[in-house]
């Protein structure tokens, strides 16, 4: 099942890569510690109203959606302009205090957990949607602003940002973690979506990536520094503004469900779809288990096998076209039980239910909370990778829906899991890492879309090489010399 490299190191596994989920934050603090002195400066910065070291406050910027350890931030501090954010990013830096950017806490692998102290920089005040270019298909907004209340605001214009993660997450923060969703096998990741970022350097100098006010689609200028900082998580700079691609809302869109006796025919008709040139805007595939747990949360009556959701987008022209080549290729498959939804709230309803899913999934184990995997493959690796998964699943004993954004080769298994249980959270860690390994050995990713945060630092090495690695962190040292920036994310 695995090479012999990867058979090595999991032979070891247990007892070195358990010990990073312990408490190996990678070197030892060389932050200065956050004084009252130094609280009066951030005070004299943002005003009183803006700095809080409430134990409340705190706790809830210490921490996202993911099953990692909280780590709390000694004070937080709400910038309400780039001015804020600039001398608050300088004092950090003059003093070695820590600076964690804060966009909504929805990230899953520990972003924001402040795992040395320091300032937590929360910039959700800052939510201007500064300008929307209907004819050029862009928009620019600031870090407050929220992908829901993005779309919302644009519903009149006729367009839509398509980027769509199951939670609502910051347009900055879904820079700062390059996300992506259940629209990116047409849409592409927020990597194909961001045309230029202002971001604010650690020592307080504000930067437009592709230089400010561009907003081109190509650009053939020198480095590729929009892209450099998405899926910087936070560790090179704070984004203050982005400038994102809009698309036309589709004149047509069909939604349809259909099932399979193996993972293999689901995958193939996948490939099969993609080969034939159609553009799908998402297919999703859910597993047996996760379709149980999709019928029991939110009360649906789908039959419990292997499932694709689809999605098309278009003209009304020739989308029926589409969707017959589409079921075609299911009836050759050996699909059953194609249905569709046309109608809005029909799709709406299915949709938020996808969405849910991780929800959906601890309702298997009342008290659980999900432990997200995320790995990535080319797509003809990935019916093995899937099989090979639920065989983990299955020799381990444990519950693990697996929900995939398939057209693109990424998938999730989303454990619930009680975190107080240490022997299933071992096992579930133990499959996260060996699904990681399996991606990897088949020319895979460690995380399609989540990134890499405290969780897969360990991985990130694997899966560049020690110089990959090397490189990444000269390059944060050009950024970052002292170092504030989110300190033990990404890196060891
Ligand atoms: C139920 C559910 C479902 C999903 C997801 C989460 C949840 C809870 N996600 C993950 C998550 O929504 C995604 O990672 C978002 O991009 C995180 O955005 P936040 O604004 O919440 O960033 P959050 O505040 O969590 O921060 C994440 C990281 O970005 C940094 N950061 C945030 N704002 C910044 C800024 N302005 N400047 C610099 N750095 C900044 C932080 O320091 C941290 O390292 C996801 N993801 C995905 O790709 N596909 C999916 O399908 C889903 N689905
Ligand atoms: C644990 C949440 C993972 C969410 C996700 O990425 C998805 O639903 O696709
Ligand atoms: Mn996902």
């Amino acid at each position: 099942m695995f090479s012999r490299q990867v058979k090595q190191f999991l032979k070891r596994s247990s007892s070195t890569l358990w010990p990073y989920l312990q408490r190996n934050y990678g070197a030892p603090s060389r932050q200065a510690k956050v004084t009252n002195d130094f609280v009066s400066s951030l005070k004299s910065i943002v005003g009183d109203k803006n700095v809080s070291t409430a134990d409340a406050v705190r706790e809830q910027h210490g921490h996202d959606e993911s099953h990692h350890e909280i780590g709390l931030p000694d004070v937080v501090v709400f910038a309400e302009s780039v001015q804020h954010v600039s001398e608050v990013s300088k004092l950090c830096n003059d003093n070695v205090v820590s600076l964690i950017p804060f966009g909504s806490g929805t990230g899953l692998e520990g972003g924001v957990n402040a795992l040395e102290g320091g300032v937590c920089l929360d910039v959700t005040k800052m939510d201007e949607i500064i300008e929307v270019n209907a004819e050029d298909f862009d928009c620019t907004v600031r870090p407050g602003v929220m992908r829901i209340g993005l779309n919302n605001y644009l519903r009149d214009t006729g367009l839509f940002f398509p980027i769509d993660p199951g939670a609502d997450a910051s347009v900055c923060g879904m820079c700062a973690t390059s996300a992506s969703g259940t629209n990116a096998v047409r849409y592409g990741t927020m990597r194909e979506n961001v045309l230029n970022l202002e971001v604010v350097l650690p020592d307080g100098r504000v930067i437009d990536t592709a230089g400010k006010g561009r907003r081109t689609k190509k650009t053939s200028a020198g480095y590729n520094l929009t892209n450099l900082f998405v899926g910087s998580e936070g560790t090179l700079g704070t984004i203050t503004k982005a400038t994102v691609r809009l698309y036309g809302v589709p004149e047509k869109t069909i939604s349809a469900v259909c099932h399979f006796n193996s993972v293999q025919e689901a995958v193939d008709t996948v490939v099969q779809v993609l080969q034939c040139g159609i553009p799908m805007a998402k297919l999703e595939f859910l597993d047996d288990v996760a379709i149980e747990a999709f019928n029991k949360f939110s009360k649906f009556d789908m039959t419990v096998a292997q499932s694709l959701f689809l999605e098309f987008h278009g003209p009304a022209l020739g989308l029926e076209d589409q969707f017959n080549t589409v079921k075609e290729l299911i009836d050759m498959n050996n699909g059953f039980g194609l249905k569709t939804a046309i109608e809005a709230d029909e799709r709406n309803k299915l949709w938020k239910a996808r969405h849910e899913m991780v929800w959906a999934c601890c309702s298997l184990i009342p008290g659980s909370k999900p432990y997200s995997t995320d790995v990535c493959v080319p797509i003809s690796h990935l019916p093995d990778v899937i099989v090979k998964t639920k065989e983990m699943i299955k020799e381990a004993n444990v519950i693990g829906p697996i929900v995939g954004h398939v057209g693109d080769g990424n998938f999730h298994v989303f454990f619930p899991v009680d975190h107080a249980d240490t022997e299933t959270f071992k096992k579930v860690y133990d499959i996260s890492h060996r699904m990681a390994l399996l991606a990897m050995d088949r020319n895979g990713t460690c995380t399609g879309e989540h990134g890499i945060g405290m969780g897969k630092r360990d991985l990130l090495i694997r899966e560049l090489g020690e110089e990959g690695v090397e490189a990444m962190r000269q390059v944060k040292k050009t950024f970052d010399p002292n170092g504030i920036m989110n300190p033990g994310k990404v890196f060891c």
